[in-house]
């Protein structure tokens, strides 16, 4: 499209600086959706499972990842900076950590039962195949702190539902949960008790 048939930002009501940080996330997640591969019947028949490694795998890939990811937060949560990033074992570690560095945030991990030491609030939970338990160390959140918590994707929406349980026992202000995919069709988001913001289309 030549630039005399866009408009520009003024003519849209944002602030240039707005209307260029939404760009710039529009052709990110062109390039992150692009990368993803589906594999049916994984791990058991009738999933279609989603795998997002091929971003970890291409430097420039996951660094469009975190900075599409800082993108959303900057621009939303009414201009609350998180100070804590809560990532759910397994893959939320993927992104947690290196999120929570550049928002200038603390990451703590959600993790599966009977990995952490010291005490530790449970949680059990269902999710699209099966039943687990998460945990995080009692002292991880202070009351108050606002937290964000990311994962890869939200299915049932069962295990996202148990992580910010666990972020509420312990006095945390629940920002929001983010993800990299959504399974519309199980309508997990609706479980949850904070916004909801998926960065890429997933399965309706
Ligand atoms: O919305 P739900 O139905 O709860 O499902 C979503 C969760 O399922 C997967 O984790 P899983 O524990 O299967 O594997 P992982 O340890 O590799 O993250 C995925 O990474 C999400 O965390
Ligand atoms: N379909 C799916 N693909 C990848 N991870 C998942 N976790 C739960 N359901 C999943
Ligand atoms: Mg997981």
């Amino acid at each position: 499209m030549s630039s005399s048939t866009l408009p520009d930002a003024s003519q849209v009501g944002l602030p240039a600086s707005d209307a260029a940080s939404a760009a710039e996330l529009a052709s990110l997640k062109v390039r992150l959706r692009a990368a993803l591969r589906q594999f049916p019947d994984f791990p058991s028949p009738g999933i279609l499972f989603e795998d997002i490694l091929p971003i970890f795998a291409d430097p420039s890939l996951h660094e469009a990842l975190i900075r599409s990811l800082e993108l959303h937060i900057t621009a939303n949560y009414g201009g609350q900076k998180p100070d804590v990033i809560v990532g759910l074992e397994a893959r939320g570690f993927l992104i947690g950590p290196s999120l929570a560095l550049r928002l200038g945030a603390s990451f703590v991990p959600v993790r599966k039962q009977g990995k952490l030491p010291g005490p530790c609030e449970t949680q059990g939970y269902e999710k699209e195949y099966g039943q687990d338990f998460f945990q995080m160390q009692a002292d991880s959140i202070k009351p108050g702190q606002k937290v964000l918590v990311i994962d890869d994707i939200i299915a049932t929406g069962g295990s996202a539902k148990a992580g910010g349980e666990l972020i509420q026992k312990m006095g945390g202000d629940l920002l929001g949960f983010i993800f990299i995919l959504e399974l519309e069709f199980l309508h997990g988001r609706d479980k949850l008790p904070a916004p909801v913001y998926t960065l890429l289309s997933g399965q309706a």
